[in-house]
């Protein structure tokens, strides 16, 4: 077994608890064993100032915190499960799904009941976006970028001309930052479905790299590696990534076994679909819902 396990993450304070999280958890099961983090700021963080779809969609934030595995520079990735695309890339392996935080998107600045007529609300997600207007078709959208603080901070300022009145984020993002004071409503999963792996995190290993990825093993939970499997499932069906506007959420298992997903899917006119299955295997039941989703957007 090796005595030290180098962490790849992003250097940002969320994606730097969340390594810190992983860190723990890896004491905790091996006492004695030294963890330390490598950061890197990805081209994801650093060009703040355009949209995530301009520079390579949702996978920048990834891309580079996997590189530090692959050239052996750290031993396994800490990753927030929504940044990661459906399917894991060559060479790596996704070897450890640990206990999920909420998947629940948040609003900060005011609840839906408190945002007046014609509100504005920013966010850079479609699938916020196109769910939020079916709920409230009065307001109105514009772009959010930046790290939680700075997105949390753009609650009453301009933008586009418009005075923002509620920024929609994970919630697992601001509990894990101290921040749930900022939680105006939590929006529950049938209203605002979340994306595929929200409030979710996943270790990625070198594919070949079998003594890490024993050492991971007990930060792994068998629950939310099912949850999160089904969820994946639907993503990798669709063949996106989470620039789609969709959005999938597998509910914790019933006593016996039955996992119930539900997602959507908004076609070009932004019209949202709705689709929800329930069965055993989450991954059929992932894939399913893919596919009458796209019958549904492509009629
Ligand atoms: N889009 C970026 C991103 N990636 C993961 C999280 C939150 C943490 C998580 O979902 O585990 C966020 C922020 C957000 O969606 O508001």
């Amino acid at each position: 077994m090796p005595d030290v396990v180098r962490l790849a993450t992003r250097a940002s304070p969320l994606a730097l608890w969340q390594a810190e999280h992983v860190a723990d958890l890896l004491r905790a099961a091996h006492p004695g064993l030294e963890v330390t983090l490598v950061g890197t700021d990805t081209l994801g963080d650093r060009r703040q100032d355009v949209p995530i779809s301009e520079i390579g969609g949702k996978g920048v934030f990834a891309t580079e915190v996997q590189r530090l595995v692959l050239e052996d520079r750290a031993d396994a990735a800490v990753h927030s499960a929504k940044d990661l695309p459906a399917v894991t890339g060559e060479g790596l392996a996704l070897v450890a799904v640990p206990e999920r935080g909420d998947p629940r998107d948040a609003l900060v600045g005011a609840g839906l009941d408190g945002l007046a007529e014609g509100a504005t609300v920013a966010t850079g997600s479609q699938r916020r976006r196109v769910q939020l207007a079916t709920l409230r078709p009065d307001l109105a959208f514009v772009e959010l970028r930046g790290n939680m603080a700075t997105r949390v901070g753009k609650v009453g300022t301009t933008a586009e001309g418009r005075t923002i009145d509620a920024i929609v984020v994970a919630a697992a993002a601001l509990q894990r930052l101290g921040r749930e004071e900022a939680i105006a409503e939590l929006l529950a999963v049938d209203r605002l479905v979340p994306q595929v792996g929200q409030g979710a995190l996943a270790v990625e290993v070198r594919a070949d790299d079998a003594a890490t990825a024993a050492l991971l093993a007990p930060v792994e939970d068998p629950v939310a590696r099912r949850r999160l499997d089904a969820e994946r499932a639907f993503l990798a069906e669709l063949g996106g990534d989470c620039d789609l506007p969709a959005g999938a959420h597998a509910a914790p298992p019933a006593a016996d076994g039955t996992l119930a997903v539900r997602a959507v899917l908004a076609d070009a006119d932004e019209h949202v679909h709705r689709a929800e299955a329930s069965g055993p295997d989450g991954v059929a039941l992932g894939t399913d819902l893919a596919r009458r989703l796209r019958a549904a957007v492509e009629a």
